[in-house]
């Protein structure tokens, strides 16, 4: 079988990437394109002996890439960006096939959002400082220093542009990686490594393995050489990542899922809240903060209702490389059943689809609005990930604030009001990583992301991202150099 594969044009390797070359392994897995569930080919099946070879790979780099220069490491990431603008149609045509997400998307927003990771973070390095501070006339000196290879394990959902947005403050931080991709989205990853090393990153600084997360997970996420792990997906795979980190206490950041609320208040702009709420099915609903939830006050819900079925109801959904798609399959025939499972099991127990409620031809699944919906019921308290949206109703901010803060996840929260006292005030008493007011999905790399209770370990992003990937170093010097037990 060859090691590579055409996908819409462009040649993809699949194989690992270790040690700067590439790796087959005895087996594969089939990638499927969600767009028609054609097999594209079959990828490395990476398991405990691929684990080892790339975190020995990114052991071996590590002492070399620590000690390039901060406007070296920079270099070579703006470098990695270049290439990433360079290829940019040939990743978005090559995710878009491979996860199903919308073309125009990747063309428009995500692509150029990857070359924008490595630039951030690049930039975000060179201006890395804490101002030095006295102690009784010592000098503290705080230092990011690296911390040696990163295990990363990313999800399906925007793959590059979750790889990257830690594979790029990982290396900025001087930390050598092993990349483990999503199995249901595996190609990116690997174009990836290609343009790493074409721009000049030194072998094994960034490895990338693929497979199964149950074969190859365990041995990278237990591995005693590993010392920070970094992974967007599931909270059942959180929990198992942790207990295998906690061999040796490796360090974890976990981005995980939501059940985030839209709060609409009386007040809002209604056009305005409608167009956040039909907003939520974008990447048809696999989207970790996504507000799934809408909270919509009583004396406006009935209006608010209407627009958003005229609205939602004109969304075109098909093939997502046509650019007049705004909907596009789901990943997998499995998260499709997903998906359906949690709607019939809601729609038996009592709820109403005022919108969509079943699958369509194909992969897609048919956007939807439940409502007569329990608040300890299954369908709003647990992670679809599907277009699959909920209406509940409030008659005020209190009760607002209890519906929107009474489940496990606290990822993110929006909320549409024309009262800037009550935003601040509903703000305030919100569980999440995110708040959003009168806008969604508004994302500045300088800010902290991640999400609080079981959305999450942690914050990336900005000095964030740098606290969590380097060993943070104090130095107190004292006076003249000579010790001073004062
Ligand atoms: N927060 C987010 O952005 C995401 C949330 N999800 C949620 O998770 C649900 C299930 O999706 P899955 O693909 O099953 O997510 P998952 O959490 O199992 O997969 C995410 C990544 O974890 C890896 N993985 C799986 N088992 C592992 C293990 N034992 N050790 C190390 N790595 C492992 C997978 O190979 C993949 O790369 C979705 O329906 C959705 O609710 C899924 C993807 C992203
Ligand atoms: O913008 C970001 O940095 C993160 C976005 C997260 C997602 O798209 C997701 O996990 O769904």
């Amino acid at each position: 079988m060859s090691d590579k594969i055409v996908v819409g044009g462009v040649s993809v390797d699949t194989r690992h990437w270790i040690g700067g070359r590439r790796v087959a392994s005895p087996g594969t897995f089939p990638d499927h394109s969600p767009i028609d569930g054609a097999v594209l080919g079959g990828i490395a099946r990476g398991g405990p002996a691929e684990a080892e070879a790339a975190v020995a790979a990114a052991k071996a780099a590590f002492p070399g890439w620590a000690a390039t220069s901060r406007a070296e490491r920079a270099r070579i990431l703006h470098a990695i960006a270049d290439g990433v603008e360079k290829r940019l149609e040939e990743l978005a045509v090559v995710e878009t096939t491979d996860n199903g997400a919308l073309l125009r998307s990747h063309r428009r927003g995500v692509m150029p959002r990857v070359a924008h990771n490595f630039r951030f973070f690049a930039d975000w390095l060179l201006q890395l400082e804490h101002e030095d501070f006295e102690t009784r006339g010592h000098t503290n000196h705080v230092s990011w220093d690296p911390a040696g290879p990163c295990v990363l394990i990313t999800p399906w959902n925007a793959p590059l542009m979750l790889a990257t947005w830690k594979v790029a403050p990982a290396l900025a931080a001087g930390d050598t990686v092993v990349l483990k991709p999503a199995e249901w989205s595996p190609l990116t990853a690997s174009l990836l490594a290609d343009i790493a090393a074409e721009a000049g990153l030194p072998a094994g600084v960034l490895n990338v393995v693929q497979g199964y997360g149950a074969e190859i997970g365990d041995a990278l996420t237990s591995h005693p050489d590993v010392r920070r792990i970094s992974f967007t997906g599931s909270v059942p795979t959180a929990k198992r990542i942790a207990a295998s980190a906690a061999a040796h206490l490796t360090p974890l950041s976990l981005e995980l899922g939501g059940k985030s609320p839209l709060l609409v208040f009386a007040d809002a702009d209604l056009d305005l809240a409608v167009d956040l709420a039909v907003e939520q099915y974008d990447n048809a609903g696999q989207v970790c903060l996504a507000a799934t939830r809408l909270l919509v006050e009583e004396p406006v819900a009935e209006e608010f209702t209407r627009r958003f079925v005229e609205k939602a109801s004109a969304l075109k959904q098909g093939d997502p490389r046509d650019e007049a798609t705004d909907i596009g399959p789901n990943i997998h025939p499995r998260q499709l059943e997903k998906i359906d499972g949690f709607v019939q099991r809601a729609l038996a127990s009592g709820a109403r689809a005022v919108l969509g409620g079943h699958r369509l031809d194909g992969q897609y699944y048919a956007p939807t609005l439940l409502t007569d919906v329990a608040q300890d019921s299954e369908i709003v308290q647990e992670e679809v990930f599907g277009p699959v949206l909920t209406l509940q109703t409030f008659s005020d901010e209190d009760e607002a604030v209890r519906l929107a803060n009474d489940t496990r996840f606290g990822l993110a929260a929006t909320l549409a009001t024309g009262d800037p006292a009550r935003a601040e005030r509903v703000t305030g008493q919100l569980v999440a990583g995110t708040v959003w007011v009168n806008c969604f999905f508004v994302r500045d790399l300088q800010a902290p992301f991640g999400g609080s209770r079981q959305s999450g370990v942690g914050r990336e992003g900005g000095t964030w991202s740098f606290d969590f990937y380097c060993d943070l170093k104090n130095t107190v010097t004292a006076p003249n150099g000579w010790n001073n037990h004062g």
